[in-house]
């Protein structure tokens, strides 16, 4: 896959099928569209996915604006699914003025469409005022088909990235899962921690920082599964900067992964969400804490064997 991004300048020789949005976080609503795209890329054509790189908002400049999937993930993501070309074009004044016909001849000056496919609420131009109905008439000049889809929805409201932070941020994951179509998950790094879990609490724990822009469901303590190269292990997981142990904790996951004790230093893992169990808490020794980390992975034993 090609990632094209930090430029206005792009050629795109093949005959395409593009869709556009913002794609943070591949949906199931979003997979409807990825289908007929896979459907035209059978038939040889290339599949572009269009994003905006958007900056913060004035006044925010220093606020780390928190997204489902990271520039990484997505480019990891566009791959698995399939995706030949993902754009990240920048959002600069010029672009957030342009008419919605100059942005249309824009891309088809950039490369050949023969196909596009949004969903019906997709508005794109200055003040938002292009939608399917002005791609329909392009369509016929330019010589591309176009396919809108209905939004899927879930329990009457449109599935949506926005959606989709709220549940995250509730904590809500099994409904986070159904909406996304796979669990929601954190990547990262396995860290050398304090080490007090092995050694004090005799309880092996693995700890990751997510990245900075990564939204974090509520600080807790999660039912998981980790995923590390080909294999996948489940575990018991803190969302959270352990308040029981002395000092500033960064804000880590961390997990206790079931029946297992290889060394993962160093080693990229992906934590994957399942379930909430509880919240966060600072307890008044370490044996209580020990206590109640017991309690917990007997809980997510449970758990696991259930479902
Ligand atoms: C399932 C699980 C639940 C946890 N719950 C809490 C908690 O509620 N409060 C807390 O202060 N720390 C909690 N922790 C973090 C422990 O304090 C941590 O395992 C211990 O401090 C070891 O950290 P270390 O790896 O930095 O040595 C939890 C850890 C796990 C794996
Ligand atoms: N539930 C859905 N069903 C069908 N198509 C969808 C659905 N959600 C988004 N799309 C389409 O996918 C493309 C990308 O959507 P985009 O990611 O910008 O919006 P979104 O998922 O609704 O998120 P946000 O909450 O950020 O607006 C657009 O063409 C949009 O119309």
């Amino acid at each position: 896959m090609k990632y094209i991004h930090g430029t206005t300048e792009f050629h795109i020789e093949e005959e395409c099928v593009l869709s556009l949005g913002k794609f943070d976080g591949l949906h199931r609503g979003h997979e409807t569209l990825l289908e007929h795209m896979m459907e035209q890329k059978n038939k040889g054509c290339a599949t572009v996915l269009f994003t905006f790189a958007i900056p913060p908002r004035p006044g925010r400049i220093n606020e780390v604006q928190k997204v489902l999937t990271t520039n990484e993930e997505k480019v990891a993501i566009c791959e698995e699914q399939g995706i030949d070309y993902l754009i990240e074009y920048p959002f600069t004044k010029e672009v957030m003025t342009m008419e919605p016909e100059a942005f249309i001849e824009m891309l088809a000056s950039s490369m050949k469409i023969r196909g596009i496919v949004v969903g019906t609420d997709f508005h794109f131009g200055h003040n938002r005022r292009g939608d399917y109905h002005l791609l329909e008439i392009y369509a016929k000049k330019l010589h591309y088909e176009l396919k809108v889809i209905d939004k899927v929805q879930y329990e009457n409201r449109d599935i949506s990235s926005t959606f989709i932070r709220e549940e995250v941020e509730k904590g809500n994951m099994e409904k986070v899962k159904y909406l996304l179509g796979y669990d929601y998950f954190v990547e990262g790094v396995v860290i050398h921690g304090r080490e007090m879990g092995a050694k004090v609490l005799g309880i092996p724990t693995i700890n990751i920082i997510p990245p900075e822009n990564k939204l974090l469901p509520p600080f807790g303590v999660y039912v998981c599964d980790v995923v590390v190269g080909d294999k996948t292990y489940h575990g018991i997981a803190d969302v959270g900067c352990k308040p029981t142990i002395e000092g500033v904790n960064p804000v880590a996951v961390e997990t206790n992964i079931f029946d297992f004790n290889e060394n993962l230093y160093g080693k990229k893992v992906r934590v994957c969400f399942r379930s909430r169990e509880r919240s966060e808490m600072k307890f008044e020794s370490l044996e209580a804490l020990k206590q109640q980390l017991e309690q917990d992975i007997a809980y997510g034993r449970f758990y696991v064997q259930q479902h």
